[in-house]
């Protein structure tokens, strides 16, 4: 663990001050807006639906720092989501997994970004949110549902989340720190 801990700090030196931008996108209720005020704060925050988008600097590991946008998930707001994709360095989509009976346009939305050349190849964490309730998809569950194993032109990894509680958004966004320094080493380094 500590090993691990040491190689991603030293990752992250290599970033120096430059944050990656991550984006985050989802359906509406998904909740977003609540994983990113518990990556931030360590609060579950009350939530309106966003219209238009929140962008923080996070920083859940010492040495990482992500700015991660947070982007409104509405249907009529779902096509100003390609303005944020320049220079992504990676996605976080969220899955309400108690939502089943929106899976399949769960699934729909996402190809549709990652089709985006601008999305080329930025690795992908899914996180299977509100896990916390009991009729919740597991993680699994969701690989089948949003046919992730499809995805075999980038890197992606689920974890199951609650961001009411936090359980899981810290191994997630450490995940995502690991395939978005590879993204970063293979795709974005200077010639
Ligand atoms: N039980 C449970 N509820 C959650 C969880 N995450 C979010 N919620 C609730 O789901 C609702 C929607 O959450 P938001 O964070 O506003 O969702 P969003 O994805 O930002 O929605 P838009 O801004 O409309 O795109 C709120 O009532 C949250 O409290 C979770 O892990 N578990
Ligand atoms: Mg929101």
């Amino acid at each position: 663990m500590g090993l691990f801990i040491a190689k991603l700090y030293s990752l992250f030196d290599e970033w120096g001050n430059n944050p990656a931008r991550i984006i985050m996108l989802g359906l509406d209720a998904a909740g977003k807006t609540t994983v990113l005020y518990k990556l931030k704060l360590n609060e579950t925050v009350s939530t309106i639906p966003t219209i238009g988008f929140n962008v923080e600097t996070v920083s859940p590991v010492k040495g990482l720092k992500f700015t991660v946008w947070d982007i409104g998930g509405q249907s009529k707001i779902r096509p100003l989501w390609r303005q944020y994709f320049k220079d992504a360095d990676g996605l976080i989509y969220v899955v309400d997994s108690c939502d089943r009976s929106r899976m399949a346009e769960a699934r729909e939305e996402l190809f549709g970004i990652l089709e985006s050349e601008e999305m080329r190849s930025v690795p992908v964490v899914v996180l299977a949110n509100k896990q916390d309730l009991t009729d919740a998809l597991e993680p699994s569950g969701i690989i089948d549902a949003l046919c992730l194993r499809q995805l075999t032109d980038r890197k992606w990894y689920v974890k199951g989340t609650s961001a009411r509680t936090g359980d899981g958004l810290f191994e997630g966004v450490e995940q995502l720190a690991t395939l978005v320094n590879d993204f970063k080493q293979s795709y974005r380094s200077p010639p």
